[in-house]
């Protein structure tokens, strides 16, 4: 009889690879145990997960990843962007039942698993797993501020309720920097909506885990830590066990050989700045030429990360191929080449971030993008887009200090100036000393806390080996 763990990851890419990576860390603390990653099929573009799931399959043989049967489920939701969250959040729910079936199947032919981690979105799932008398952790994917502004929803609603449609106050959550309203993720604006509710709920179940792992680090956000450990986000209920056991950072794609690690090859040290805005990062046409202008006039050298504009409020594709010469202005690829590349809908941007080459980072803020900037010693702009991203840019200016904030109108539009003297300001080797001197700082304490004996691998050494009796 095997001794397993099961992951329950969400399907996307910036929730899967995290999962896998922390399914592997567990082997490298208890390598007899089997690692179970239950998939789900999503009704939205998730990237290449299944080419990625493959190779971890085949590298990896103690990882397997049995796909949950999908039945007849039939997600009543379209893909569009506003109720992301929602079907983020739902998708699980409607595979509770086939869940609690394949868990049982488990359960009857090996032994009973040690534990289980589920993300945040299958929050749906955790009476099913405790049910089964299966101890249930949560693998928050993001980090510990935005997770103390959660956990603390059932204390902080009253207020939030009352106070979130007046854009010029900011709010309040245990060891986070006040937070203005407008920078507040989208569902904490809709006290009645489902993904709020769904939030709200989420923060009641992981209070009542067996712990929550955060991809975090003491040393970036100690004042969030010590804040949730000390039961101030949760007042009336229990206080959970919180590990910080990052930073993770993964590398999701087969980048050897990608063209634009070539180009960089031939690029000086430090010199350009990458633009790429995760796994679902897409701009209007507008915003597309207004980048190209501010690119091209700050002179700097640059790569930069072009998808199809969104069609007509929904989430297209990824995958369809842009057309540079219809949505870049006219001659600018022949104007910047040499000095500046375009790659279509996708990087290796845990290979380019750590390419020497690279100097700055124009990022959407996802948490994962931040770790991989910061493991590689990447000063950053933040120009958030959506889930979290706008709270997170709060945490990396004001309290981490390892980006340049990029001022929006209130549309959200970016122009061509503003972009242009940001870049200009993070690449120029004084104004930008701040946060690339603050960055080195950062990433040795990440290097530190994943190191023999720091903060994080002992956390996670000791959770496993709680799971061992
Ligand atoms: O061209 C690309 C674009 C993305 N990535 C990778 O895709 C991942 C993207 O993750 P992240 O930066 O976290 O962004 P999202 O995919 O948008 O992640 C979701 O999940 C994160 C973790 O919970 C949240 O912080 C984000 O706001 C949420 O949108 C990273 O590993 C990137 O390296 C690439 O390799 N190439």
């Amino acid at each position: 009889m095997e001794d397993t763990v099961i992951l329950y990851p969400s399907p996307g890419m910036g929730h899967l690879v995290p999962m896998v990576e922390l399914g592997k860390l567990i082997l490298t603390h208890n390598p007899s145990f089997s690692i179970i990653i239950l998939i789900t099929t999503a009704p939205f573009d998730t990237g290449s997960t299944s080419s990625y799931i493959k190779r971890i399959a085949t590298a990896t043989p103690s990882v397997h990843f049995p796909h949950l049967p999908t039945g007849n489920i039939s997600p009543p939701f379209t893909t569009s962007s506003d109720n992301f969250i929602e079907l983020a959040f739902e998708l699980p729910r409607l595979y509770n039942s086939n869940l609690h079936h394949a868990l049982q199947t488990m359960i009857s032919q090996k032994s009973r698993p040690k534990a289980s981690i589920i993300d945040m979105f299958c929050n749906s799932s955790f009476e099913v797993f405790t049910s089964l008398d299966i101890p249930t952790y949560y693998f928050f994917t993001s980090n510990a501020c935005i997770l103390s502004a959660i956990l603390s929803l059932p204390k902080t609603h009253q207020i939030l309720s009352e106070k979130n449609k007046d854009p010029n106050t900011s709010i309040e959550f245990p060891g986070v920097p006040p937070i203005p309203t407008p920078d507040l993720p989208m569902p904490f604006f809709d006290t009645e909506g489902l993904a709020y509710k769904s939030f709200f709920g989420t923060a009641i179940n992981m209070a009542k885990s067996a712990g929550i792992l955060t991809n975090t680090c003491h040393a970036f956000e100690p004042r969030a830590v010590k804040a949730i450990s000390d039961g101030l986000c949760t007042p009336n209920l229990l206080t959970p066990s919180v590990y910080c056991i990052g930073p993770i950072v993964a590398n999701s794609g087969e980048a050897h050989e990608h063209e634009c690690l070539r180009w960089l090859d031939s690029q000086p040290s430090r010199s350009v700045v990458f633009l790429c805005f995760g796994s679902m990062g897409l701009f209007k046409a507008e915003q597309l030429t207004e980048m190209a202008i501010g690119l091209e006039k700050s002179g700097h050298r640059f790569l930069w990360v072009v998808r199809n504009p969104p069609a007509d409020g929904e989430t297209k594709s990824i995958l369809a191929e842009p057309d540079l010469d219809v949505l870049l202005p006219n001659g600018f690829v022949d104007r910047t080449r040499g000095r500046g590349l375009v790659v279509k809908k996708w990087a290796p941007q845990v290979a380019v971030l750590s390419h020497d080459s690279v100097g700055g980072f124009v990022t959407h803020c996802g948490w994962n993008s931040i770790l991989e900037a910061v493991s590689a010693e990447v000063p950053m702009v933040a120009w958030p887009l959506y889930s979290e991203q706008r709270f997170n840019r709060v945490l990396l200016v004001e309290e981490v200090k390892v980006a340049l904030a990029l001022e929006e109108l209130e549309s959200g539009f970016v122009s061509a100036d503003e972009l242009e003297k940001r870049v200009r300001e993070l690449m120029d080797s004084v104004s930008g000393e701040g946060v690339r001197e603050r960055v080195r700082e950062m990433r040795d304490c990440a290097k530190a806390a994943r190191g023999d004996g720091g903060s994080s691998r002992v956390a996670l050494a000791e959770l496993v080996e709680s799971w061992n009796s």
